[in-house]
């Protein structure tokens, strides 16, 4: 059982749905007329992006990027590191960035940066999470699901040394978890 080590459910698989089918709803205005490239973030944001885009109903393309910067810690290192990158050039392209969760920011500032070098025409940002308290940087989604307080989630594709993604729900993790 998972549930053992989760001190509270922040946000239930309901108000996740939810939220997803909102967020479906105000892209597929956003993006009617533009064929985007939508990023999704790799690992965390796979369960976000695989329930939001069966609710974008406007053509859309699909690529991944896995970036890494957290390891085994729940502070981010600073160092963004490409683990892959994509398979399609951005150049002249609506981007769309799908990610889990904005914390210090500084991966989605190291991306947007990128991908404005690469040339994209536009760049978006949805994020299911954000948690304002940790920003280091300056940045601001275009869409954001749920904002987060001061601790460390887990679920819904958020991991704690690679577990607990397999959540369906969001919650924050018991202390002595990671405090040891
Ligand atoms: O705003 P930040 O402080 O940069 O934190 C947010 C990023 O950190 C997490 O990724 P992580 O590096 O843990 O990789 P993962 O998605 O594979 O877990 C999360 O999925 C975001 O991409
Ligand atoms: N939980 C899991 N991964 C994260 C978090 C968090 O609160 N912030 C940045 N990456
Ligand atoms: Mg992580």
């Amino acid at each position: 059982m998972l549930k053992k080590d989760i001190e509270e459910i922040l946000i239930s698989e309901e108000k996740i749905q939810e939220k997803v089918k909102e967020l479906g709803t105000q892209l597929t205005e956003e993006y009617q007329d533009k064929f985007p490239l939508a990023i999704g973030i790799l690992k965390g944001a796979l369960p976000f992006m695989s329930d939001l885009i069966k609710h974008i109903d406007a053509h859309i393309e699909l690529d991944f990027m896995d970036v890494s910067s957290y390891g085994n810690a729940t502070v981010s290192s600073g160092e963004v590191k490409i683990v892959k990158d994509l398979n399609t050039s951005v150049e002249g392209r609506d981007v769309l960035i799908i990610e889990d969760i904005i914390d210090s920011g500084k991966t989605l500032n190291y991306l947007v940066e990128l991908f404005k070098y690469r040339k994209a025409k536009s760049i978006k940002l949805v994020t299911l999470l954000d948690k304002p308290s940790g920003r280091k940087v300056d940045l601001k989604a275009d869409y954001v699901g749920f904002l987060v307080p001061d601790a460390f989630v887990v679920g819904y594709g958020l991991d704690y040394a690679e577990k607990y993604r397999n959540l369906p729900y969001i919650g924050v993790l018991k202390k002595e978890i990671y405090s040891f």
